[in-house]
């Protein structure tokens, strides 16, 4: 086990190329950086393609890269052994389990691989699968069948787990039991590295996020800091003769005073809000695109 501060991922200069001289070269991975210290969550955001799960899979040791340097729990996951394997758990993005074995059998079977595995029946009950336990798993849900794959990450009680869009397909209360779970084994000390496009889940239990554009981080900081301080500067918007109008302001309330006092008998500001850019405004600023609410945030 690592003490705590201490990186358990170190990535430098990584770099994945697919594609051949026929069809064409895409450079997946582009010279990308990444540090997780021991005991931390880092949630990794990015669009589709932008080459998170490349990242992941090398760092699991499932996959190839062309450049760069890898350090994971100490060793690089090229050459790691079974026993490195042992210390990591994987939740991979698709999962692939068509069993005829009952959700019990396979927690079990995943166990006895382990030196110190977790309670297979304490695994199921954290995800919430108690009551499908003897069956099936070809027969689960789309969501069930995702949290079994998260039972499967865990019960091998991984000092280092990376749960590649973990939720996906789950309902919202077995998204926040699931966020539960995440805390508490974080709260035991496992580091945890987690892509998703749930801006919500990043905020809810990242410590770090970093936000990956075109195979590099384009930027990375705690939910509440990323993008810089200017980035969560609060927006006031109001209508002026039918024309919107914004404005970026550490004084909001000093800027609503002077529309008041600006405005007719009645003192109403037509169209007034205040707002301040959610991690969700900032994440899309800096991936390019547009706020949702674009009209709104201004300036963004
Ligand atoms: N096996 C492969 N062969 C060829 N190209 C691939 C392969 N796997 C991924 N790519 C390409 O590499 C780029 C990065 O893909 P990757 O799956 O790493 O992105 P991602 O950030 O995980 O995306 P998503 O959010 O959609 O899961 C994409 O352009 C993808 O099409």
């Amino acid at each position: 086990m690592q003490t705590s501060g201490s990186p358990a991922v170190q990535v430098r200069g990584l770099r994945k190329r697919y594609g051949n001289a026929r069809t064409g070269f895409k450079d997946a991975v582009a010279g990308l950086d990444l540090d997780v210290s021991t005991g931390e969550i880092v949630a990794v955001l990015g669009p589709n393609g932008a080459g998170k799960t490349t990242t992941v899979e090398i760092l699991e040791g499932f996959r190839d890269r062309d450049d760069g340097d890898v350090v994971v729990l100490g060793e690089d996951p090229r050459d790691a052994g079974r026993a490195w394997r042992a210390r990591i758990g994987v939740v991979m993005q698709d999962s692939r389990d068509l069993s005829e074995l009952t959700v019990a059998e396979k927690v079990r079977a995943a166990a006895a691989s382990y030196p110190d595995p977790r309670d297979p029946a304490e695994v199921i009950a954290a995800v919430g699968l108690t009551e499908k336990a003897r069956a099936r798993t070809r027969g689960l849900s789309g969501g069930q069948r995702r949290r079994l794959d998260v039972a499967l990450g865990i019960v091998g009680r991984p000092e280092l787990l990376f749960l590649d869009e973990p939720t996906t397909g789950f309902d919202p209360q077995a998204r926040r039991s699931f966020w539960d779970l995440v805390t508490g084994l974080r709260d035991d000390g496992t580091t945890i590295l987690l892509t998703t496009h749930y801006l919500d889940e990043a905020a809810q239990l990242a410590d770090r996020v970093v936000v990956v554009r075109d195979g590099v981080v384009v930027a990375e900081g705690t939910p509440d800091a990323l993008g810089g301080p200017g980035a969560r500067t609060p927006v006031v918007a109001w209508d002026d003769d039918g024309v919107r109008r914004v404005e970026r302001t550490d004084r909001p309330t000093a800027v609503v005073a002077r529309l008041i006092a600006a405005a007719g008998p009645d003192g109403e500001v037509p169209g007034l809000s205040v707002s301040r850019p959610t991690l969700e405004d900032v994440y899309l600023s800096l991936i390019g695109e547009a706020p949702i609410n674009d009209e709104e945030r201004g300036a963004a």
